[in-house]
């Protein structure tokens, strides 16, 4: 078995929104093709694999490091004993000549890779890739009914309260039971009255999360908090800098609520640091460390090692990121659930056709891989760069 090419593309996917912190107007990701020798139905297994949103296309580094390690590297070097790719392996290939520290820089890369791999490898074993991970690392079956929030609710030019009051009511409308939007782009007062709009528009049962994307200090964090007391969100996020862990850690002995923070750490060590440092609490608090920016699954299984190691369950785990490796994962390890964005950063969010959420669950149906044939709009994308 060999891999024969690694393909690369950056996509747009932009649009006019904004959180508290960054527009979207220029947003792209890295779409990877992984091609391998090995043929199913008459044609060579592809894996695919893409970044989330908000850390940009990663070509040049791709071009310039990863992808040449890989193709360079011995071919039976990145087997396992049974002859088959493996991802730890590949993963060891494209870090070679790599210091540690600084993840960001390049941990996005080597993320969008090994969702490649992990598809590629799931496709060969011809299985969903939940069901491979429950048989390799989780309990044998994994399963794949999966808790999903609908994150939405950004700062859109020209929105009015009764439009975001609509926006939210067509998440709920779909099935989901938890809505997101954004705090912190607008005075604590707007953003009290636009929480308090979408608090209306929602059913008994059904529940918000607030989403500051790391842009407050000290002060306004705390504000924050204060304010939040009253309308009891489902979690609380990001509220300060993503390595500012004491002031995490003081939000955290103030404020009675939940609170969620991980999407912008990288690395395992990063994960600790905020799990050591940054006064998370087991009992009530989510962790969204998202493997398509941080290194792949290859690190993700070694953030959940560590977690297990400090208390955590992978139940506090709802990665950020909104896609399907994510859902794969939650559903073959047991992670809390996954983000979704039912309308934005298309066609590379979301569920296969056809798949209903239902009292907030989605539930994946069995297709080989991570189950990016099942979109049409996502699939038609990927083929055009691993078929050629
Ligand atoms: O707006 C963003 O950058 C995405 C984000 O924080 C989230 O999905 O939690
Ligand atoms: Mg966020």
């Amino acid at each position: 078995m060999r891999i024969v090419d690694v393909r690369e593309k950056t996509y747009p996917i932009s649009s006019s929104i904004r959180n508290a912190y960054i527009d979207f107007s220029r947003m792209t990701l890295s779409l990877v093709a992984v091609v391998t020798d090995v043929v199913r139905d008459g044609r060579p297994v592809v894996g695919y694999g893409f970044n989330s949103n908000g850390r940009y296309g990663q070509g040049a580094m791709l071009r310039e490091r990863f992808v040449p390690r890989l193709l360079e590297a011995d071919p039976d070097g990145l087997l396992d004993d049974a002859g088959t790719l493996d991802p730890h392996r590949v993963w060891d290939a494209m870090m070679v000549n790599e210091k540690p520290g600084g993840h960001g820089e390049r941990s996005v890369a080597v993320g969008t890779v090994d969702m490649a791999v992990w598809d590629a490898v799931a496709k060969i074993e011809e299985k969903p890739l939940y069901r491979l991970l429950a048989e390799r690392y989780g309990d044998g079956e994994g399963d794949p009914r999966v808790f999903v929030y609908a994150a939405g609710g950004y700062y859109h030019p020209g929105q009015d309260l009764r439009a975001l009051q609509e926006e939210m009511r067509g998440y709920t409308a779909r099935g989901y039971s938890v809505v997101k939007k954004k705090i912190g782009g607008a005075s604590l007062e707007e953003d009290r009255r636009r929480i308090e709009a979408v608090l209306e528009a929602l059913e008994p049962g059904q529940r918000l999360a607030v989403d500051a994307n790391g842009r407050f200090g000290r002060e306004t964090a705390l504000a924050y908090a204060e304010a939040l007391e009253e309308y009891d969100p489902f979690w609380y996020e990001e509220p300060g800098d993503p390595l500012d862990f004491e002031l995490q850690a003081e939000i955290g002995r103030r404020y009675s609520g939940a609170l969620a923070t991980g999407e912008n750490l990288f690395s395992v060590q990063d994960a600790r640091n905020l799990v050591r440092y940054g006064g998370m609490r087991p009992e009530k608090d989510w962790l969204q460390f998202d493997c398509a920016l941080s290194y792949g699954l290859v690190e993700y299984l070694r953030i959940l090692d560590m977690l297990r190691d400090h208390g955590w369950s992978p139940r506090r785990c709802i990665p950020h990121g909104g896609h399907q490796m994510s859902l794969a994962i939650a559903a073959g390890l047991g992670l809390g659930g996954n983000e979704s964005y039912p309308d934005l950063f298309q066609p590379f969010g979301g569920f296969p056709d056809g798949t209903a959420v239902e009292d907030g669950y989605v539930t994946i149906p069995d297709l080989p891989g991570i189950g990016f044939e099942g979109k049409a709009d996502l699939y038609a994308v990927m083929r055009e760069l691993g078929e050629r």
